[in-house]
């Protein structure tokens, strides 16, 4: 019989919760995984008080879960939501972080400054592909290494790569119940789904749910004193990037783009997406400008030229940087270890960039 979400919670089913019901009825389970004989889930305690008390049920559902046909590995994580004491240290020392990521929003006002966060930088692309988590990642880290107190978050919720690209590997801990502890690598605090949900799932929410994660990742993130956070957005113009400017005071945002002219069409629609929610367009990004070829040197300018370069000059903003297309910048990338970490000139290039943001007050 195949392994199935239904088979999972009939047996979760038999698991009671200390006080009342059991773990499927009491609708505690969540972000339950199969990825082949590797089942993962969190049970989400009501409280804090009554996560105290699960460390029985947390095993007898690893146990219930593991006598099914097929499962070669269970992994339950005991979290708990809401406040009051904080609950029990987990297995892997972690404490349960009482967010529900993927929650609804919080009714808000309008735009709030994140507290200790001197700018907010989103980096943004019309079209998906075009870069803007690689320049993301290695803005930040070059930042950093220019001694900035640096966080990047990953607003990127249903595609997202930070947690890849920076080489992040552990959970995100809560120590209060409350807030979460951002991840660090390479100096900078990192925040993303993919540092949450296993990388190699899918994360099927629903916009509202997408909303309430990215006003968590903001307000809910211990992101402590920061010069610049760089916010990586998902591609094009949809719920996320209207919810991050109607509730996160930002500084302005960067827009990243090919040479080409199609990723140039949807780039302009970001920009002018910006114009609407009177978020600045602090400047453009050109990735992958040109192809250097390690052999002979010769320079083609594989996806057109010069137009980023022209849309810059229409808006009145700054062309910042014109990245090359580099083998080095994806294997970087691949390895958790951002090419502005390296020497050489496509680092550089990075470096560059952070050093003019810096200059301009930006970065
Ligand atoms: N300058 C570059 N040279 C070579 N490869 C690059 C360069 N920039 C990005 N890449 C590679 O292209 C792929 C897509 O990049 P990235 O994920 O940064 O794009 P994105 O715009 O954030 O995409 P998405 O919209 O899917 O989030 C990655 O494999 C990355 O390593």
């Amino acid at each position: 019989m195949a392994l199935t979400r239904e088979r999972i919670m009939s047996v979760l089913a038999e698991v009671a919760m200390p006080d009342k019901g059991d773990l499927a009825s009491r609708d505690v389970v969540r972000a339950l995984n199969i990825d082949g004989g590797h089942v993962s889930f969190v049970i989400e305690a009501p409280d804090p008080d009554i996560a105290s008390q699960m460390e029985p049920q947390r095993r007898a559902a690893e146990a219930a879960v593991s006598a099914l046909d097929g499962v070669e590995r269970v992994t339950a994580i005991l979290t708990a939501h809401g406040g009051g004491k904080p609950a029990p240290k987990q297995q892997q020392q972690q404490e349960a972080p009482s967010l529900r990521v993927g929650g609804h929003p919080k009714p808000q006002a309008g735009p709030q400054a994140i507290p200790g966060v001197d700018r907010v930088i989103a980096v943004a692309s019309g079209k998906g592909g075009v870069g803007k988590s690689t320049v993301s990642s290695n803005l930040a880290v070059a930042l950093a290494a220019a001694g900035r107190k640096v966080g990047l978050l990953d607003a990127d919720i249903l595609g997202p790569s930070q947690a890849h690209m920076m080489g992040v590997k552990d959970k995100p801990a809560s120590a209060d119940g409350k807030t979460l502890e951002p991840l660090e690598a390479h100096g900078v605090k990192v925040m993303s789904v993919g540092a949450i949900v296993d990388q190699d799932q899918a994360v099927v929410w629903r916009g509202p749910m997408l909303m309430g994660t990215v006003q968590q990742f903001a307000f809910q993130v211990n992101w402590g004193d920061l010069d610049v956070l760089i916010v990586d957005l998902p591609p094009g113009t949809g719920d996320v990037q209207l919810t991050l400017s109607q509730k996160v005071e930002m500084t302005g945002a960067l827009v990243v783009s090919t040479p080409q002219d199609v990723a140039l069409l949807d780039a302009h629609k970001a920009i002018d997406m910006f114009g609407k929610v009177s978020v600045p367009v602090l400047g453009l990004i050109e990735n992958m400008s040109s192809y250097i070829c390690p052999n002979c040197g010769h320079e083609a300018h594989l996806f057109g030229e010069g137009g980023v370069a022209r849309e810059a000059e229409k808006i009145g903003a700054p062309l910042l940087a014109q990245l090359p297309l580099s083998l080095d910048v994806r294997m970087a990338g691949d390895k958790g270890i951002p090419v502005a970490l390296t020497e050489g000139a496509v680092g550089e290039g990075y470096r560059a960039l952070a050093a003019d943001l810096v200059a301009r007050g930006i970065g």
